[in-house]
């Protein structure tokens, strides 16, 4: 779905990606951590198009990026930002619909923005409150409404847990896992929330000076010996 070869970029002197290698299979929950400073953003955003890598190539669904073929991959893929990123001068229902009110009449554009609102457990009392009207969890949600709301084949988190206090993150990663289960969906999710990659992930990457130090399934996370992995998995405090 995904390919990234030997990517590069640097911002001045700095060298923030240093050749990462990355594959991304249809239907797989991908989690990429790393420290603050790693480049995971750096990554997602190149990914996306939002970047100019250095060097390196990007492929997606088995083709170069080029602009046509990023223009027909954005068509099916939904994000989720790390700030929920909600328009504060549109009503929830309209931030969810947001993608779909050029495609469909307002009436059923709302319906499957209720539907979606229900979906990620928000009752249709919800729908007509503006964005500041709610609290930080309520958001994430809507912004999770608003990133399945046309049933993307992609879909990316970037940070979904941030500022959610422990229980609502744990809402959170299981609908997300909910989601990618039922959809089928491949996701694509950066975070260093520990919790969070046991709960979403089918598989780990793990971003270091520049590379992928360590991939595996979730389950090998615990038991693999690289060092730099053990530190961050445990928590240990940086040298
Ligand atoms: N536009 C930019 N100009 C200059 N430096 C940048 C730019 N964007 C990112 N960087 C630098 O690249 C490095 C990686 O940043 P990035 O945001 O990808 O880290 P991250 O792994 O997502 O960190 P965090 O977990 O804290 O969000 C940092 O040192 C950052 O300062």
């Amino acid at each position: 779905m995904i390919e990234v070869r030997g990517l590069t970029k640097g911002f001045g002197a700095a060298r923030v990606l240093d050749g990462v290698d990355l594959s991304v299979v249809r239907g797989e929950s991908l989690v990429i951590i790393g420290g603050s400073g790693a480049g995971k953003s750096v990554l997602l955003r190149s990914i996306l198009g939002l970047e100019r890598p250095d060097g390196g190539a990007i492929l997606l669904g088995g083709q170069p990026a080029t602009p046509q073929v990023r223009a027909d991959f954005m068509r099916d893929f939904g994000m989720l930002f790390q700030n929920a990123a909600l328009f504060d001068s549109l009503p929830v229902w309209r931030n969810v619909a947001f993608r779909l009110m050029t495609s469909l009449p307002r009436a059923e554009a709302r319906a499957r923005a209720l539907d979606r609102l229900a979906r990620v457990g928000l009752g249709p009392e919800v729908a007509d409150r503006m964005p500041s009207e709610l609290s930080g969890g309520m958001r994430k949600r809507v912004a999770l409404a608003r990133a399945i709301a046309a049933d993307p084949r992609v879909i990316f988190f970037d940070e979904p847990t941030t500022g959610l206090d422990p229980q609502r993150a744990a809402s959170i990663n299981a609908l997300i896992r909910g989601i990618v289960d039922e959809t089928g969906a491949t996701a694509v999710t950066i975070t260093h929330d520990m919790t969070s990659v046991r709960s979403i992930a089918d598989r780990v990457a793990m971003l270091a000076r520049g590379r992928l130090i360590w991939q595996g399934d979730v389950a090998a996370m615990d038991s693999a010996d690289d060092p730099e992995l053990r530190g961050f998995v445990e928590g240990r405090p940086l040298a």
